[in-house]
């Protein structure tokens, strides 16, 4: 059955050890909403969206993709029905050219390693799907260079047009722009924007600019519960998460993107 959610967290546990790190958290994003997960260091980020992607399995709660349960998935599968992920470590083949990752990255989303033949039936879409990212991400005049070779701004530009090349519905990107400059990071933000159109996108973002760029919602991850989600505007307004500290810092945040 169809879901009016596109990803759906319904009181989702993990522990590792004695340790509860993901106390019950629970979220609810529509297709096409994008959504910033913000929340103190240690309060579970990262880990809900190894749990959401498969890579950790959620010791209690039910992860659901379109409405259908995925926890208990492996990544891949996961990926196969629609979900890719960025991480924040680099993923990229660095002895590969730009065209090469696309290339592979397709492939790869294609199934290619299940049937030589359907390899050679879909390679030639796969080299104009991987041409087509190549633009979106506004590589294509470093189209053979070696991504070892690309400056970092441009490694990071890669690894979503990789994220993205099997034509997911559903992207998860890992603080997209960290380690970038102001001026690289609000070309990243509108590079964002425009490949995730018509996509949920789910980030983990500890800068609050593109916080505010970005999302039309925010989560408030704290100690492993989401204790705000709802628009920029009501979140920052949100007494509890004033109380959790968060409101001074988007609030500065906010001030700073006005005075630009
Ligand atoms: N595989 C693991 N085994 C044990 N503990 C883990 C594991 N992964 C994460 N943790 C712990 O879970 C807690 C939350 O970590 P997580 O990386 O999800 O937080 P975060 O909100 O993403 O933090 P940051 O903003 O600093 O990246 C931390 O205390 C961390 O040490």
């Amino acid at each position: 059955m169809k879901s009016e959610f596109a990803v759906e967290l319904r009181d989702v546990r993990k522990s590792f050890g004695k340790t509860e790190i993901i106390r019950g958290a629970s979220l609810a994003v529509r297709p096409g909403e994008r959504v910033a997960i913000i929340g103190p260091n240690g309060a579970g980020k990262s880990t809900l969206f190894n749990l959401i992607s498969g890579r950790f399995g959620s010791t209690s709660g039910d992860i659901l993709l379109h409405g259908e349960k995925i926890d208990g998935l492996k990544p891949y599968e996961i990926t196969r029905r629609g979900l890719a992920r960025s991480f924040q470590v680099s993923n990229l083949f660095t002895r590969l050219s730009v065209f090469e990752n696309l290339r592979c990255a397709v492939l790869w989303s294609l199934g290619y390693k299940y049937s030589f033949w359907r390899f050679l039936a879909d390679a030639k879409d796969a080299n104009d799907r991987a041409e087509e990212v190549m633009d979106m991400i506004k590589l294509h005049k470093r189209r053979d260079v070696l991504a070892m070779n690309l400056t970092y701004a441009e490694q990071r530009a890669l690894e979503i047009g990789i994220t993205i090349a099997g034509g997911a519905s559903v992207v998860l990107l890992d603080e997209p722009t960290a380690g970038m400059s102001k001026s690289e990071t609000s070309r990243f933000v509108n590079l964002i924007r425009d490949v995730t159109v018509g996509k949920t996108l789910l980030t983990v973002e500890h800068d609050m600019g593109v916080v505010f760029g970005l999302a039309d919602k925010i989560a408030v991850l704290v100690y492993g519960e989401v204790i705000a989600f709802d628009v920029p505007e009501a979140v920052r307004a949100n007494a509890r998460v004033q109380e959790a500290y968060l409101g001074s810092v988007l609030a500065e945040a906010q001030a700073e993107a006005a005075g630009h």
